[in-house]
């Protein structure tokens, strides 16, 4: 087992639990050659399998209406609310120069995202806001939220999206000087379970300059 540190957090590799997981606990776990199915052998296989599940819950499905959900479950799964599990849909980053010498905080704020809950397989969805100050290079506003949405579409906690986004920007941009503020709703929380449907989860990363409260101020004063 390695243990690296970086910004506050302990980040420990394990490189082995079990016979088929290999992850790091920032990673979403995933099992061993997760992707040597093609994106229509697990779309057929899901279709395959949610249609037992409606059939066990009594369903009919020769019913024109429900008929074709299996298909559409497993089309979404793939295509759409898990796209982000597939690397090949990791997002291409353009990133320029930054000619103009900007040394201050860039904040894209109020980033709409939706994820799933990896407990409970029903949605989490709410607002990203990013900060960072650049170190020589500036990405491209969109991209910012092509990354929120690629980690967002998996099953998720939001504590591991929060810093998954946070050490993906560190990365590309070449720098510590990241913030990412989550705000979002469970509806594990709020439709189910204890159906407390005001309440709301807020996580935050801040590595580099952003560990200091006049920076967090001055990020907070610009989300109001
Ligand atoms: N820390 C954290 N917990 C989460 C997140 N999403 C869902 N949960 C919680 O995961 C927990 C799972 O708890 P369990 O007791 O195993 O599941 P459960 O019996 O369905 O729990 P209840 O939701 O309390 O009915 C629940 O307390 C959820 O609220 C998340 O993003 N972060
Ligand atoms: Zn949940």
């Amino acid at each position: 087992m390695k243990t690296t540190t970086t910004n506050n957090f302990d980040l420990i590799t394990i490189d082995e639990i079990g016979d088929n997981h290999l992850y790091t606990t920032l990673e979403t776990p995933m099992k061993k050659n997760a992707h040597k199915l093609s994106d229509t052998e697990k779309k057929e296989t899901i279709s395959y399998l949610f249609r037992e599940i409606m059939d066990v819950l009594g369903l009919d499905l020769t019913d024109d209406s429900l008929k074709g959900t299996p298909d559409r479950v497993a089309k979404m799964y793939v295509d759409e609310i898990f796209a982000g599990l597939n690397p090949k849909n990791k997002p291409k980053i353009a990133l320029f120069d930054n000619k103009y010498q900007y040394n201050q905080m860039l904040v894209e704020k109020n980033i709409t995202f939706y994820s799933n809950c990896e407990h409970h397989f029903v949605p989490i969805f709410g607002k990203v806001h990013i900060a960072y100050i650049s170190s020589g290079k500036v990405i491209g506003l969109s991209k910012l939220n092509r990354i929120v949405q690629y980690f967002a579409l998996r099953p998720q906690v939001q504590e591991r999206m929060t810093m998954q986004i946070g050490k993906e920007l560190q990365e590309i941009l070449q720098t510590d000087d990241v913030a990412v503020i989550v705000d979002a709703k469970h509806l594990c929380v709020a439709s189910r379970g204890i159906k407390d449907d005001t309440s709301a989860t807020v996580t935050t990363f801040y590595g580099g300059a952003f560990n200091n409260q006049q920076k967090i101020a001055e990020l907070q004063n610009y989300l109001q």
